[in-house]
Order: C-alpha cells, then structure tokens, then sequence
C-alpha cells in the first residue's frame, strides 16, 4: 500500500470501501506474482518445484494466479484439494501433507491422481495401501522426518520439535523404507519436513535441512532410491519495523548447500511468503472510546475476520487511510466488535487520531487472514478483492446473512439413529 496516496496498485481504497464495504481484504496481484516470480528465480537451476500452501490464502483467483506461474499446490484438506483442482491446478503437482487424513479424503486424493502423499504415520501408509489396493493403483509418497529443530518460532506454529505431533524420527521411517514392501501399492521414495511457520531465521532451516540430507544419503547407501525432497514451507515476512526476513536468494542457497549432490527433484511448500504482503484488510473506525483505563478505537473488523493477532499475539502494522499529518499522536488499544477481550488487533499502539468513519489498513494480511476467519458473533465473511493495474476484481463477495445461516435446519424433523 503506499501510505500517502491510499491507493494499492493505483487503486483508491477510499473509493474501493465505499464501494464495496468494510471490512475488506484487498490484495495485489503484481505483488504476489513478484514474489513466486522471485522464488522462481532464486530456484532456477535446480530441478524444483513449488507447492504453494493453500491453507495461506486459498482463495480461487489466487490459486488460479500462482498456478499461471507455475505453481502446484500444497494440501492439507479434501476441501483443499477441490479448491486446488478447480483452480487448474494440475493434480501430479499436488503434494497432500497433514497428520490426520481421513479415509474418504485419501481416496479422493487417489481419484484425482495427486503426485504425492506427505506421510506422517505407520497408520496412515496402512490406510493408504488399503485404499490404493482397492482402486488398483499406486501411491507415491514421502516420510515426513521430524528433525526435532527448533524453528524459533511462535510455539503454536513450530512443528519440527520432538514434542510437535508432525513427522516421524528418521529411525522409524527408516524401518518404513526397509520394510516398503509391506506397503505393494505405496512407492515410498521421497522424505519430507516442514519445521513450522514464520522463519525470520535460516538458522533451524539449514540444520533441518543437513539432518535430512545425511538421512537421504544414509537410505540410499542402504539401496533405497529418493526421488523427493520437500523442505516444506515456513519462510517468514516481515510484519513490523526491525524485522528482517529472508529473502529468496538466501533461502535457495541454503537448499542448494544442503542438498548439492541430490540428483532428485526438489519441493518446496511456501504459503505466507508468496501472500502475506501483497494482503491488507481494509477495516471502518466504527468509533474511539475513552474506555477507564485505555484509548479504545474499534473497528468493524474483528478478530473473526483476523485472528492471528488474538491466536498468536501477532503484530501486524496498521494505517490510517489518509495519513497522519497534522494529527495529534495516540496510544490506542485497536479493537474488534466481537464480544470477547481477546478481539484486540493491538495494544498501546502509537498512532494519528482517527475519527469514526476513517478507514484504517491492517497490513501484511494476505496469508492466514481470510482462510482462517470465522462467522463468530453472525458476522458475515468478508468480502476480498485483488488489484492490478488501477483495478479491482471482487474475487469473494460479502457473505449474506441467508448464505450464513443456509446449512441451518429447524429441528421439526426427528431421526433415530
Ligand atoms: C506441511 C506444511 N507445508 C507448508 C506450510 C506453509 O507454511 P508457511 O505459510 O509458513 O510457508 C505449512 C504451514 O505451516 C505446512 O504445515
Ligand atoms: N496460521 C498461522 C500459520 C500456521 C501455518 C500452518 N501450518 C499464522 O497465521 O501465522
């Protein structure tokens, strides 16, 4: 967004607001090509693919725009792998990664021919065999290796430590490689991590990575023949002053130092990254409120629309639309409508005056912002736009209230079961 304009992508969110209402996620699509463009790049020479993270931001327009260039998908849902089919993405670029897939979901996945399972349990080769066996065809997949690193992240969003329910030790998939033959309709040749999510150092990758390469080298001194190396996703972003995220250049060259010598294909899983900056939520001042102890300004945005900063404390900067020249500094509390304390977007936060009816941007909210809101207090989905070129296209219409409450049933009609 550039601040002092209040336009996205020659874009006026002032003009966009009135138009299609608050609270609004507004996302650029240069920005987001810019940025697998960029990974892309940084990823040229070697033979490796990219498997954005739907759960990020799985909005159809946007799978639609990563898969145009180039990018397959990471899955972790059978709802995700319907949004990823339906945005064309091409199944074999597909990869299914998740701790708990269910029966009907693998045997979707299978229908759809996916190009690769992420498998997390002996359970889950058990119950891929099965349903493989009995469509009559093969699975390809990789173990997810928990390294037992810590990501020096959030703790609710770190997943390669030992006590993290992800991945498996490297003894265990040893013995499901040494033991493959057990699984006929499984082709296990590929390994897998991911050690959690918003990474401002490499630090934890690259030891991942080493533990994952010696592991590749000891199995194929063993005979058995990796394909397939998925270093998962986790790159994190910058959210605030003082932060500064890898970029895609480094981020290769550890890949690269890592894994010189692999002769397979390499997967990478990225979601936020490629989104998360090119997103904003674009929220109303519904009004200030000297509260006993605190400045309280409330917007018509709240924690069911962004939940990352009630969930992890997240800072996300935010902007009033307009500018602050001229404005008398505040310490305000930033707050949602919903009727809980928790719907906080910022504490003591230093900002210009706002009035009701200002427009203020909540930004870097492109990932993880409207694929995890919610209906919570009946307040409709927000609607989401992406911009380009001094235009907009509405690519999730404001949910209605009879779109909410469609599913709902009086109980007039008593079942036994
Ligand atoms: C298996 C897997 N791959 C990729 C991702 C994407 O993570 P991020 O959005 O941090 O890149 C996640 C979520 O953390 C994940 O669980
Ligand atoms: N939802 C988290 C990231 C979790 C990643 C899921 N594997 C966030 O907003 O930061």
């Amino acid at each position: 967004m550039d601040a002092t304009t209040g336009t996205v992508d020659g874009v006026a969110l002032v003009a966009l607001a009135a138009r299609e209402g608050t609270p609004l996620y507004v996302y650029s699509a240069p920005a987001i090509r810019g940025r697998v463009r960029a990974l892309r790049d940084a990823l040229a020479g070697l033979d490796a693919g990219i498997r954005y993270a739907v759960k990020a931001n799985g909005n159809g327009a946007i799978l639609q725009l990563l898969a145009a260039e180039g990018a397959g998908a990471d899955i972790v849902s059978g709802g995700e792998l319907q949004r990823a089919l339906r945005a064309g993405i091409a199944a074999a670029d597909i990869v299914f990664s998740g701790v708990g897939k269910t029966d009907v979901e693998i045997d979707a996945a299978l229908a759809a021919g996916i190009g690769r399972f992420n498998v997390e349990s002996r359970a889950e080769l058990d119950a891929i065999q099965r349903i493989a066996a009995a469509r009559g065809c093969t699975a390809v997949a990789s173990v997810r290796i928990n390294p037992d690193v810590d990501a020096l992240t959030h703790a609710k969003i770190s997943t390669g430590k030992a006590e993290n329910k992800f991945g498996v030790p490297t003894d265990e998939a040893r013995a499901w490689f040494d033991g493959a033959a057990q699984w006929p309709n499984l082709r296990l040749d590929g390994l897998h991590m991911h050690i959690g999510s918003q990474l401002l150092s490499l630090q934890p990758v690259r030891e991942a990575l080493q533990r994952m390469a010696a592991f590749w080298r000891e199995l194929e001194a063993a005979g058995h023949a990796i394909a397939s190396i998925d270093v998962g996703g986790g790159l994190g972003v910058r959210y605030r002053d003082g932060e500064v995220a890898p970029d895609a250049a480094e981020y290769a060259a550890a890949i690269r130092e890592a894994l010189a010598g692999f002769g397979g294909r390499i997967l990478v899983e990225p979601g936020r990254w490629l989104v998360a900056e090119a997103g904003l939520l674009l929220t109303r001042v519904v009004l200030e409120k000297q509260g006993r102890a605190r400045r309280f300004l409330v917007l018509d945005a709240g924690m069911n629309d962004l939940l990352r900063p009630s969930l992890y404390e997240a800072w996300h900067d935010i902007v009033r639309v307009g500018g602050d020249v001229g404005r008398e500094r505040v310490a305000y509390d930033v707050v949602g409508p919903v009727c809980e304390t928790g719907d906080t977007f910022a504490r003591q936060r230093d900002m210009p005056r706002c009035d009701a009816g200002d427009l203020v941007a909540i930004l870097g909210a492109g990932a993880y912002g409207a694929s995890m809101a919610s209906t919570y207090n009946s307040r409709p989905l927000a609607a989401e736009v992406l911009v380009e070129d001094g235009r907009y296209a509405l690519i999730r219409k404001r949910q209605d209230f009879d779109a909410m409450i469609a599913d709902e049933r009086p109980a007039n009609e008593w079942k036994s079961a």
